[in-house]
């Protein structure tokens, strides 16, 4: 469609969005890393001028590491890749650098790979970089013990010196550890307080990253941050500690890694902190001398694997200098895990220790942080309640929580005189409820928002979690809180079908107030809000409201080398001189998600301004699309690379809720512009903004 049409609004949308999910954006990244691929070109000259004569690159994605085989001049060249849009763009790409006929492409994993059938004969080099911030995410692990098995010539030995022998680049790599205090991921990963806007919050959230028992397969071990750019930072709590070592030229060692033997490693605490997680990157030595590391002091690009500490109560852990930390690493399935297994107050404890922790010896202190790990008692109270890190990050968030509080007391209370709290004789619950309030909650994931209301008058609220176990816990909670239990019900059960979320309460009722989620996590406008908005403005009586009453969106222009590497090949030089980049910047799309514009290196080059304002409860001022133009002062000269763009969400006249707030759940977006625009100093340039079925775009020009 977009080839036919480029400015279909439709297409472009729906295209951004699917080049979003086919090709990942570390593509980018490495493909711009120059550092990278010098070290895997180097590598892989030195294996050739050994004698390797043929070379499998495992995972080839764009077929750069094949290509650096050709250049080194490897007689036989194959590449197998998993992904068949990285295949038919290994494709493209091998053709366009004149190398077709030379790479023998097979869109296959590399487990179905057959000798005679698709590779003539066993290889003497694999080079692969199929590693994720946790090293084996990507499967190298199985990869490399398959082709050793399957692939590859046997490995080079004392005993019969023949040249015919196989080898794998990398060769090795070194998995470092460290225990860090960071806020940040605290906020993301347990729930720090015990009470949010007048709700108390008795039960035991944890986030799907955890160390502790697999409460089933959803759970991710670890999750991945770049460290260096963690909004408030981060603290090491011990020095950087050796976790494992993998050395990829081994079957025996890499099946013995694969086994999931555990070893316990004791970690030396030297700083005072809170104990939040332990992060891990490592070291990939593709050979003796060639290595790259994704440490988060380098400059690297990498992120780090970030193994959250679960099961410590809202005040968390508290470790001084001289503590001990016993940890236990293991890769069970092929994924690296750190678990904690007891804490050993060595040093002099200043009494700020964790409170739950007795001071001990460490087999005392193993008992307890046993207990805490145990499986959840027969009684629900004990059953954790799983949240993605954003809805804990939101549950955090008081002041959110503590605006809407006013925002929905104020619509309330100008609605109905405060008397008629008084069950004044109802016979009947159902009578009780007779002339109740009715508040409905559409917001998506996990919301106390209906509990908050009931508290706030005779209320019926309406939530609209659809996890049975987030059911469950707002019913426990509606217990704990002494909310009479029928002021709170699912609106999804009470609905035949899901898409029309948005109807009556009943047929002879309307809603007195209808919040709506109007912002993704990623920083994006969901989907349909527009509409939305505009069916829930017929479904409210006279006086009810919407939440947010309206959107402002704020922007400004930056120059970001750092967001440009991370969303477009920079030409032929870092891949040094391959012509890579026409084909992957196809897949780039104009909006980068899920930033942390508080910690994204950048120079601004205007003030914020105000780009677009949708009102969601004023009848007739939204159509579908908007157009906004702004003449933009620049404050600084230099290369407008992006604008970056947040919310203000107006709950009513009074209250709004900045999505760029450091204690927001929410992420940012921006615009990249197609190229940079040179500005100079007080210039005056004329910024476009497009708001199109949720889709915002935005055009510069003097
Ligand atoms: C310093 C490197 C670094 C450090 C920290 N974080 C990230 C990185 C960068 N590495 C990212 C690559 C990661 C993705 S793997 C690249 C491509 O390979 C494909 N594949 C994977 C396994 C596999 C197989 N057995 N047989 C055929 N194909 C296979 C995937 O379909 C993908 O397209």
């Amino acid at each position: 469609a977009l080839k036919l049409n480029p400015e279909n609004a439709d297409a472009k949308e729906n295209f951004y969005r699917i080049a979003n999910w086919l090709v990942e954006r570390w593509h980018f990244i490495m493909l711009n890393d120059k550092k990278r691929n010098l070290m895997y070109q180097r590598a892989i000259e030195k294996a050739v001028q050994a004698g390797c004569k043929t070379v499998l690159d495992i995972g080839t994605g764009t077929g750069i590491l094949s290509m650096f085989a050709k250049r080194a001049r490897a007689p036989h060249v194959y590449a197998c890749e998993f992904s068949r849009t990285m295949y038919d763009l290994a494709c493209e790409v091998v053709a366009a650098n004149h190398m077709q006929g030379e790479i023998k492409l097979l869109h296959m994993k590399s487990h179905d790979l057959q000798v005679p059938e698709h590779i003539p004969e066993k290889v003497s080099l694999v080079v692969t970089e199929t590693v994720d911030a946790g090293l084996f995410g990507e499967g190298i692990l199985e990869t490399i013990i398959h082709a050793w098995k399957n692939l590859l010539l046997e490995p080079k030995s004392k005993d019969f010196q023949s040249e015919r022998y196989g080898q794998v680049i990398p060769a090795g790599a070194v998995v470092f550890g460290m225990a860090v205090e960071c806020p940040e991921i605290r906020r993301h990963h347990r729930v720090i307080v015990n009470e949010v806007a007048g709700v108390k919050l008795g039960v035991q959230f944890i986030s799907p990253v955890h160390s502790g028992q697999k409460i089933d397969d959803v759970a991710e071990p670890y999750s991945t941050e770049k460290m260096s750019r963690v909004p408030g930072g981060y603290k090491s709590l011990s020095q950087s500690f050796q976790a494992l070592t993998v050395d990829f030229n081994s079957l025996k060692d890499l099946e013995s890694i694969a086994s999931g033997k555990t070893c316990r490693i004791q970690v030396q605490i030297h700083e005072q902190g809170q104990l939040d997680c332990f992060i891990t990157w490592f070291v990939l030595y593709l050979d003796e001398e060639h290595s790259l590391s994704t440490g988060p002091s380098e400059e690297t690009c990498w992120e780090q694997a970030v193994f959250p500490i679960h099961n410590l109560p809202a005040d968390g852990c508290f470790l001084n200098p001289g503590d001990i930390v016993v940890v236990d690493v293991s890769c069970p399935d092929c994924y690296l895990r750190l678990d904690l297994v007891s804490i050993y107050r060595g040093g002099k404890s200043d009494g700020a220790s964790c409170s739950n922790m007795p001071s001990g010896n460490e087999t005392q202190l193993c008992d307890a942080m046993a207990s805490l790990y145990t499986k959840p008692q027969e009684d629900t109270m004990q059953v954790p309640c799983i949240l993605n890190p954003n809805e804990i990050a939101m549950l955090n968030n008081t002041s959110y929580h503590e605006s809407f509080k006013v925002a929905i007391n104020n619509v309330i209370s100008s609605l109905v005189p405060s008397n008629n709290w008084t069950s004044n004789g109802a016979s009947s619950t159902e009578e009780y409820y007779s002339d109740a309030l009715y508040v409905l909650d559409v917001s998506e994931g996990f919301s106390i928002l209906p509990l908050i209301a009931a508290q706030l008058g005779k209320v019926k609220s309406y939530s609209s979690v659809e996890e049975e176990q987030h059911c469950v816990t707002l019913q426990k909670l509606t217990e704990k809180n002494g909310v009479a239990k029928e002021s709170l019900e699912f609106w999804l059960n009470q609905l035949d079908t899901d898409d029309d979320v948005l109807q009556r309460p009943k047929s002879d009722k309307l809603w007195s107030i209808i919040i709506l989620d109007v912002v993704e996590p990623c920083g994006l406008i969901r989907q349909e809000v527009i509409e939305k908005a505009a069916i829930a403005r017929c479904l409210l009586h006279s006086g009810g409201r919407i939440f947010p009453q309206a959107v402002a969106i704020y922007g400004m222009l930056i120059e970001s080398p750092t967001l440009l590497q991370e969303c477009v090949v920079q030409g032929a030089e870092p891949t040094l001189g391959f012509n890579i980049a026409t084909f992957i910047n196809q897949f780039k799309v104009p909006v980068q998600m899920f930033l942390n514009l508080s910690t994204l290196p950048y120079v601004s080059l205007s003030d914020p301004l105000e780009l677009l304002r949708l009102e969601l409860m004023d009848l007739c001022s939204n159509s579908l699309s908007l157009v906004k133009e702004h003449k933009v002062k620049t404050c600084k000269s230099g290369q407008v690379t992006a604008i970056p763009f947040w919310y203000h969400l107006h709950l009513d006249e009074h209250i709004s809720l900045d999505t760029s707030h450091e204690t927001s759940h929410w992420k940012q977006a921006a615009f990249v512009l197609e190229s940079p625009l040179h500005v100079d100093q007080g210039e005056e340039l004329l910024l476009q903004v497009h708001f199109q079925n949720s889709n915002i775009s935005m055009t510069l020009k003097r």
